[in-house]
């Protein structure tokens, strides 16, 4: 949904044709929000639905069209909107091929909504749910107020309300389609500021999963330089000073390629994965049964060479054994470089069982490990790490800060070192 006018952010256009982050990172906030929501490999289909006058959004249409060439398999059109957020939804709806069976609506104004989002909101829709919401908890204590008789802009307190039973709800919203077209029918539906209060009306259960605060919309100016930042800090490469290595250590499935990722463009580190490398081994002609410990070899060998030149590198791999992880540490010597030891584990086995019983292979000919080989598979204590990350409840990009975090805690006691007489 990108045809609202953004009338509260007053950048005299329309909000998603408004510039969000810095040059060289600035891209309209429709074109952040096209970028991250094709992130979920689940999406066949988007309708942007954009202002009913085309004449400004022809100056996105070029890096929209980017961006979907990018995502390569993802079919993209563009309609206008109407008058009300709600209009427009029924608007875009319309415009869905007939072959579509399940619909995410989503505001462009939630421009950095994160994929895990996405991926939460649709996988209860495949169990079953036919109107899921993403929500956060609220944290300010919320009155219920009416207008005070005779005092020009002041209000009464009706009560106070219990926060713990509240939620702000969030996009993108996901809908079984027949439920949603049918709550889209009928008058007043104009007035509905989200769709699954459409839905509710209908008496239809609306089932909550878990939101991000990066999901936040953009609706005032600070909302908007709130956003830049986070832009600034998902690209800003953190410094081109003494090389690190990034050792992450987890099971698979546990997220720590997500995390490698976003770590590496904030570190301008190269991203180092063993999936990758055994996989072009054995490409290269090695027999699978010889595969065995060559994969790591290789991957530390290269490692050298990158932190040799000076580039940081974060290595992607279980490293669940001892002998493993004191290969990096020889790597790391070699490179003259210092080790950030990352665990990277998901404390909630269901949700951990549903990452790896749903994820694709992305490197061709990669053979996944099913839930049974993983949760059999030990990963030895590691003392020495200097985090333990539980991606059961943190966001990818709250894990990487904390990553960077310690790199820069580090860095910066490394300098102090060197001052030292
Ligand atoms: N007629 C409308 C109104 C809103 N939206 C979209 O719905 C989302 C949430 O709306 P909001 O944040 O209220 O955006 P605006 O209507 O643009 O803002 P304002 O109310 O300040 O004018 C936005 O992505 C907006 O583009 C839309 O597609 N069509
Ligand atoms: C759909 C929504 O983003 C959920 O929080 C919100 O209700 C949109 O409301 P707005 O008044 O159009 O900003």
């Amino acid at each position: 949904m990108a045809a609202g006018q953004g009338t509260r952010l007053g950048a005299g256009r329309p909000k998603g044709l408004v510039p969000l982050g810095r040059a060289p990172h600035q891209e309209p906030v429709v074109v952040h929000a096209l970028r991250g929501a094709l992130r979920c490999s689940a999406l066949t289909h988007v309708v942007v639905v954009a202002p009913a006058d085309p004449e400004p959004f022809a100056e996105v249409r070029d890096a929209l069209v980017e961006v979907v060439d990018a995502a390569g398999h993802v079919q993209v059109q563009v309609v206008p909107g109407g008058a009300e957020r709600s209009d427009s939804v029924a608007l875009g709806l319309r415009a869905l091929p007939s072959e579509v069976g399940t619909v995410l609506v989503h505001d462009a104004a939630r421009a950095l909504a994160p994929v895990e989002v996405f991926d939460r909101v649709v996988d209860a829709l495949r169990a079953g749910h036919p109107a899921v919401t993403p929500a956060v908890p609220v944290t300010d204590t919320v009155k219920q107020v009416s207008p005070q008789a005779g005092t020009e802009g002041m209000e009464r307190v009706v009560a106070t309300l219990d926060r713990s039973v509240l939620r702000a709800v969030q996009t993108p919203q996901g809908f079984d389609r027949s439920t949603l077209e049918r709550a889209h029918t009928g008058a007043g539906t104009s007035a509905a500021t989200d769709d699954c209060g459409l839905v509710e009306a209908l008496g239809v259960p609306v089932t909550v999963v878990p939101g991000s605060p990066r999901a936040m919309k953009i609706t005032t100016a600070s909302d908007l330089a709130i956003a830049a930042a986070w832009v600034e800090q998902a690209r800003a490469v953190v410094a081109p000073a003494a090389p690190v290595l990034v050792v992450l250590s987890g099971l698979p499935g546990v997220g720590k390629t997500s995390l490698a990722r976003a770590v590496c463009p904030r570190l301008g580190a190269a991203h180092l994965r063993v999936d990758t490398v055994e996989q072009g081994l054995l490409r290269g002609g090695l027999p699978a049964g010889d595969l065995g410990a060559q994969g790591y070899g290789a991957a530390y060998a290269v490692a050298a060479d990158q932190l040799d030149v000076g580039l940081s590198v974060v290595a992607d791999m279980v490293n669940g054994v001892d002998e493993a992880r004191a290969g990096w540490e020889s790597a790391a010597a070699a490179g003259r470089a210092a080790v950030v030891r990352v665990l990277v584990e998901c404390s909630d086995p269901q949700e951990h069982r549903r990452r790896v019983e749903g994820r694709t292979a992305d490197i061709p000919g990669h053979r996944l490990p099913d839930w049974e080989q993983t949760a059999t598979r030990g990963l030895a204590p590691w003392p020495e790490a200097h985090l333990r990350l539980d991606t059961a409840d943190l966001d990818v990009e709250d894990a990487a800060d904390r990553v960077l975090a310690v790199v820069a805690r580090l860095r910066e006691e490394a300098t102090t070192e060197e001052d030292r007489p």
